[in-house]
């Protein structure tokens, strides 16, 4: 069953546009509507942030040229893909990663393949306020400022439900809150725009992983609130989430132990993977270059599957 390969070091280097449809459907039963700061650091944390010296500049007339992004969960899967789209498209990126060995080896590969000073790894777990913030400062301090944050660490662990929570919504609740404090035009920040990482299980139920569907519905649920909260606030800051389908990464392994007490359930889930299909993280990751420069998308949640792109509509409320 392929579904199972492990795909760990998989590389990412397809960033062309592939041709693919968007549409914007109902969903579920809606109608369609679609500074920098200088602050000193834990130099326990210090330590922790590997930097080259140099820079280049060779990314003059690119998309993202002068733009700072950080990636959480940036080290493997979907978030390393993202860190590739970002760099190709000339933004720096700050790599934000619990993987620390892992991480200082890919910002070499990195640094070699898109120019030196380009990146900056920081080892921080999304669950911890401390290190995150230190991360956030000593991207500001080396880069001169963060447009673009990418809210992507995530785990799939039914049996570990309270960590589940900690890390997918709450990471990006602490992530996005942080991203506002930097970036908020009305304190000094230069604006920007946040891209949080859900799941088709933001918008649909995955029956053998409830905890980790409740986690995605929040995603999808805070990420529509805080846009809209940003944009009648003034804060200059656009929110707006990715809900892939299944992604080929490290989360396809060891299924029946992340499934936990609904191990029972383990062949459905095979099932749905093979009915739906996965699609790689390159194909993931290209997305979020439309959400990150198009000045229109705010608390937009765009799913992506091998059928193709869909802006997500809602069922209005109000
Ligand atoms: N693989 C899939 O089918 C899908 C994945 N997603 C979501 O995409 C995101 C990325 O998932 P994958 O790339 O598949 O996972 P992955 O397991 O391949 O990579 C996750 C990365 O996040 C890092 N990480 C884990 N916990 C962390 C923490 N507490 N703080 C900082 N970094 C941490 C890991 O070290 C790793 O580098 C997750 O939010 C996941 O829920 C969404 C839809 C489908
Ligand atoms: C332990 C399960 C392992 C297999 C899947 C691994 C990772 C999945 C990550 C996801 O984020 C799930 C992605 C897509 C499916 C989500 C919902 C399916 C909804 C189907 C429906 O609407 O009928």
């Amino acid at each position: 069953m392929g579904i199972w390969r492990r795909t760990k070091h998989e590389t990412m280097t397809n960033n062309n546009e592939q041709n693919q449809q968007t549409r914007a459907v109902d969903f579920p039963g809606g109608r369609g509507q679609s500074r920098s700061r200088q602050t000193s650091l834990d130099p326990s944390f210090e330590s922790s942030c590997r930097h080259p010296s140099t820079s280049s500049d060779r990314t003059a007339d690119m998309a993202l040229s002068g733009k700072t992004a950080v990636v959480t969960g940036a080290v493997m899967g979907i978030g390393r893909a993202m860190t590739e789209v970002l760099l190709q498209n000339g933004a720096k990126v700050a790599l934000l990663d619990v993987n620390e060995s892992e991480g200082k080896t890919l910002m070499e590969a990195l640094e070699k393949q898109y120019g030196q000073g380009r990146t900056l790894f920081c080892k921080a777990d999304v669950q911890s306020e401390e290190q995150f913030k230190a991360a956030f400062e000593k991207t500001t301090e080396t880069f001169g400022g963060i447009d673009i944050l990418c809210n992507n660490a995530g785990i799939l662990n039914e049996g570990l439900w309270e960590k589940t929570v900690a890390i997918n919504l709450m990471g990006v609740i602490r992530g996005t809150y942080l991203a506002f404090e930097h970036m908020n035009k009305l304190k000094g920040g230069r604006g920007g725009v946040i891209i949080n990482t859900a799941s088709m299980a933001g918008l649909g139920p995955l029956p053998s992983c409830p905890v980790y569907t409740a986690t995605k519905h929040g995603v999808v649920g805070f990420t529509r609130a805080m846009a809209a909260n940003s944009a009648l606030s003034g804060y200059g800051i656009r929110v707006n989430t990715l809900c892939p389908g299944f992604v080929q990464t490290e989360l396809f392994t060891e299924i029946p132990a992340r499934l936990a007490q609904h191990s029972h359930l383990a062949d459905a889930t095979v099932q749905l993977v093979e009915k739906l299909g996965t699609i790689t993280v390159s194909e993931v990751a290209q997305h979020i270059l439309e959400l990150v420069t198009d000045e229109t998308k705010n608390g937009e949640a765009l799913l992506v599957t091998p059928a193709g792109k869909q802006y997500i509509t809602f069922p209005s409320v109000a």
